[in-house]
């Protein structure tokens, strides 16, 4: 063997049970995988071009492409199943839980960003974003704490400056101690990109920009975000169209319609994604489309928060792009991304009819449709080049038992935790637990955290 094998040695995962690319490719026969890319699809009756040095039976396995989350709050994971904040709409719901998230510290920010990455690895989630928005003045370096402890992981993320500017005093929703100054948010944002956003193919942590939702940050910041981000070509997120609620307001506050809003901020164009987008009109998702942007759809939150459901069907008909994400875990309450395709699947065939929203459309919703929101053609679908960002399911267990079509059976059956799990080449979960992260002390220091969080409320 070279010494360019011996360090990155081709790895065949053979014969797989099924295997779901993504797209039109035959991979029966597996893939091969060489230091952080896949090399090879194999395709049925054949074996790989080259020889390879390591072998993995994958006959028990589904096969699939890494799950691709975009959009979640991992502090959120601190208050799960808050007694005070259950069974309520978005505004309440976010009222009750702002002075409990005031109080989040360095360590929280760390034991959060660490748990939930986690519990979305185990669910098959190779790349995930977040969306981090509140800040105080003794907590300015959340991001950066997120930047060390997603490193150390191992996860490919996506992480949001995100912000709050329209305090309650000014008209706005949160209490005016968690928002901060257009100006700090600004500079915050700009160091941030210059500092750890990496544009390139293969890249395993990018920054984009993301003022909280209309209700929560200055019209003038939404400007200025978009100015700063088309400087240095990065992308911005916001939540939109959650609630009926969100449209009064910004009819009250702005005039207008929430996506009226958003145009006239600069925000609509296909270097956007939304969370949420549930309430537009017709002629507002042909406009979404048009313009390209992107929809994260979060089918659990939407139906705890009981806030509607996302036109995905139309949205992609008019030709905008739609992902997947499980929304912050104080609304879904878990970060299970697999678990999250088959809400998707469901709430789609009640939406659309049985045969108008299938397993397939979820699952490319969760992989290669995330993969082009997030403008990250290296990611999304098995293929030779792409990164090696996989998921191999077990269909193995009970649930499981008697089943037809093995990949139809993930979201049917409700598959919830992946076997096994790379990122750029390595494992990350094998045979169903964590190869480098400590989780019983992760869930230790996770569950002080929260403990602490929830007490300093009191
Ligand atoms: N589901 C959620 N919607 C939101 N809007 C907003 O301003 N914050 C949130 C949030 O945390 N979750």
């Amino acid at each position: 063997m070279s010494t360019i094998e011996a360090e990155h040695p081709r790895i065949w995962i053979r014969n797989p049970l099924s295997c779901w690319t993504g797209n039109d490719l035959d991979a029966t026969n597996g893939i091969v995988v060489q230091g952080q890319n896949i090399v090879e699809l194999v395709p049925a009756g054949s074996e790989p071009f080259e020889r390879c040095h390591q072998s993995i039976d994958a006959s028990a396995h589904v096969l699939m492409p890494g799950l691709i989350n975009c959009h979640h709050h991992f502090y959120q994971t601190l208050t799960r199943a808050v007694p005070a904040a259950l069974n309520k709409d978005l505004f309440p719901w976010l009222k009750t839980l702002y002075p409990i998230w005031a109080n989040l510290d360095e360590d929280a920010i760390y034991q959060s960003t660490q748990l939930a990455l986690v519990e979305l690895l185990m669910s098959g989630c190779t790349t995930a974003v977040d969306h981090h928005y509140v800040f105080s003045q003794t907590l300015e370096n959340a991001t950066d704490i997120q930047v060390d402890a997603a490193q150390q992981i191992g996860a490919r993320v996506v992480l949001t400056r995100g912000s709050m500017s329209l305090g309650q005093s000014a008209g706005g929703l949160p209490p005016d101690g968690v928002v901060q100054a257009d100006a700090t948010i600004l500079q915050e944002s700009e160091r941030l990109i210059r500092r750890y956003h990496n544009p390139n193919e293969g890249s395993l942590c990018q920054i984009a920009l993301a003022p909280c939702s209309p209700f929560s940050v200055t019209p003038e910041l939404m400007r200025q975000t978009a100015k700063l981000a088309k400087q240095h070509d990065v992308l911005m997120h916001t939540h939109l169209a959650e609630t009926e609620d969100e449209n009064k307001f910004c009819l009250q506050q702005f005039g207008m319609r929430p996506l009226d809003y958003l145009d006239d901020v600069g925000w609509l164009h296909e270097n956007v994604w939304l969370a949420h987008g549930i309430h537009f009109s017709n002629e507002e998702v042909a406009r979404l489309g048009e313009s390209k942007i992107g929809i994260c759809h979060c089918p659990s939150s939407n139906m705890v928060l009981a806030s509607g459901i996302c036109p995905t069907k139309d949205l992609v008909h008019s030709g905008a792009k739609l992902g997947l994400g499980v929304d912050g875990s104080a609304s879904n309450d878990g970060s299970n991304l697999i678990q999250e395709a088959r809400q998707a699947m469901l709430l789609g065939k009640l939406r659309y009819g049985a045969s108008n929203f299938t397993h397939h459309d979820a699952l490319y919703m969760a992989t290669h449709g995330g993969a082009r929101l997030l403008r990250r053609p290296d990611i999304g679908d098995l293929r030779a080049g792409k990164a090696a960002d996989l998921a191999l399911f077990k269909v193995d267990e009970p649930r499981f038992s008697g089943h037809g079509d093995a990949v139809a059976a993930l979201l049917l059956c409700g598959a919830s935790q992946a076997d096994h799990v790379m990122v750029a080449g390595q494992w990350k979960v094998k045979h169903g637990d964590l190869v480098d992260v400590d989780l019983v002390q992760l869930l230790r220091h996770h569950q002080q955290a929260a403990l602490r969080l929830a007490s300093a409320h009191q």
